[in-house]
């Protein structure tokens, strides 16, 4: 089966798998169609403003309370919530290897690895950035996240995300969101899968505004594709999970939660293929703030000063004269953690950054190219060039980022990664201009 898609971003779609489950005209008629009830799922305060409300009304075979049951709490495992603070770790950058997925058994939700934590999801402030290694298929098991929204970034292996809402399949290169709340199974539709997710504690992630750019480029919303609905009608004994106040809890419920016949609305889980977005950058010299690459953003109280940037360093042209063109050395206010897809990152050719490995660089922590990097930038024979075969991201947050135990204590923490500063020579002469 192929999932069907509706393209646009944030949307009011309306989509139903029988004809006429759909009431016309309203939300909530004496008695729905098909002896539908009917939902609503909230993402925003009622009161939020039209722009940023979101909530969607979903048509099911049962309520969302008759899927309850009396939860037991679940071993949380590796997956852990901001705040927390289990280890001191001195201000270094930071870098690991790819985690190799190991060969027991672990789905999507077991395999969950939290690498960094920020804010606090409590005040539905912050983040945290995840490695998920998974080996099985989730089976009679559903997941909602209560917690936070989830932007699942695949590295390797497909995800196919079985939701109230319909069915999306993702791939590397792809992305896919799952707002708080909404139920969702992960399948490996290819075998063992690695990748990232952000688990965003607050607002909603959106398309960041384009200001001088005008109306196109970046992420053009009609890229972003929206599952149309589809059901499970299944009475069989299923375990649904919930993430909620940093607890994971399970309760046995007796039949099939994605039981989702139509709906209709604006929150809804979507994916994105990277590869569709059209980067804007230097075109005579400089190298520009990364914020020019920002894919989503989720805002905070304060205009210009995101909870979280989801930023991508795609295939571009680097055509700017006279440049020292990967980025620049740098302090930031805001933290850093990053991911490479596929291929080389131009700021790390030193062969540390490897697909599936990740870097952390928090809060006024000095970083930038390694020696190799540098060297080779401040040499080459500045003719336009095309970086390809390259897809690097970061999950960018205005809070610095904790790591956790097992970040810390893990083997494949690069040790000598805090001196790689160290290797940059000194060059300076004071007899040549
Ligand atoms: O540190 C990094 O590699 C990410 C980054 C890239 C860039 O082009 C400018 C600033 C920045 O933080
Ligand atoms: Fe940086």
């Amino acid at each position: 089966m192929t999932p069907g898609y509706m393209s646009g971003f944030g949307n009011g779609f309306e989509t139903e798998a029988l004809p006429g489950a759909l009431p016309v005209g309203r939300n909530s008629p004496q008695r729905c169609a098909y002896g539908l009830y009917a939902e609503q799922l909230s993402g925003s305060p009622f009161t939020a403003p039209r722009a940023s409300n979101e909530r969607s009304w979903l048509y099911r075979i049962r309520p969302t309370v008759a899927h309850w049951g009396r939860f037991q709490p679940m071993d949380t495992r590796h997956w852990r919530t901001a705040p927390c603070a289990e280890v001191a770790m001195a201000p270094a950058p930071l870098r690991w290897d790819p985690l190799p997925i190991p060969g027991e058994s672990l789905s999507f939700i077991e395999g969950i690895h939290t690498i960094t934590t920020a804010g606090d999801a409590g005040s539905m402030a912050g983040m945290a950035a995840h490695i998920y290694l998974a080996t099985r298929s989730m089976a009679d098991e559903v997941f909602y996240n209560a917690d936070g929204e989830m932007l699942i970034v695949p590295q390797q292996g497909a995800l196919r995300l079985v939701t109230e809402f319909g069915v999306i399949d993702a791939a590397p290169g792809e992305i896919a969101v799952i707002p708080r709340g909404v139920k969702f199974r992960a399948e490996l539709p290819d075998g063992p899968a690695r990748g990232y997710i952000c688990e965003n504690y607050g607002g909603g992630l959106t398309l960041p505004e384009r200001g001088p750019i005008g109306a196109n480029c970046l992420a053009n919303p009609r890229d972003f594709l929206t599952p149309v609905a589809a059901y499970e009608d299944r009475d069989a004994a299923t375990k649904l999970m919930v993430k909620w106040g940093g607890g994971l809890w399970a309760a046995e419920i007796g039949h099939s939660p994605l039981d989702v016949v139509a709906w209709h609305g604006n929150y809804a889980p979507y994916k994105y293929d990277l590869r569709r977005y059209s980067p804007v950058g230097p075109l005579l010299f400089d190298h520009a703030d990364p914020s020019i690459f920002t894919v989503l953003t989720s805002a905070s109280e304060t205009p210009g000063t995101a909870n979280i940037d989801f930023v991508i360093f795609p295939e571009r042209w680097m055509v700017a004269e006279n440049t020292f063109r990967p980025p620049w050395y740098h302090m930031n206010v805001m933290s850093e953690f990053m991911g490479l897809i596929y291929g080389v990152y131009d700021a790390k050719t030193g062969g540390g950054f490897a697909p599936g490995g990740f870097s952390l660089h928090n809060t006024m922590l000095p970083h930038g190219p390694d020696m190799d990097a540098f060297e080779a930038a401040s040499r080459v024979d500045l003719k336009p060039h095309k970086l390809t075969g390259t897809l690097a991201f970061m999950f960018e947050t205005r809070f610095p980022q904790r790591v956790t135990a097992f970040a810390a204590g893990v083997a494949q923490l690069q040790q000598d990664y805090p001196d790689y500063g160290a290797a940059l020579r000194r060059n300076f002469d004071p007899s040549r201009p």
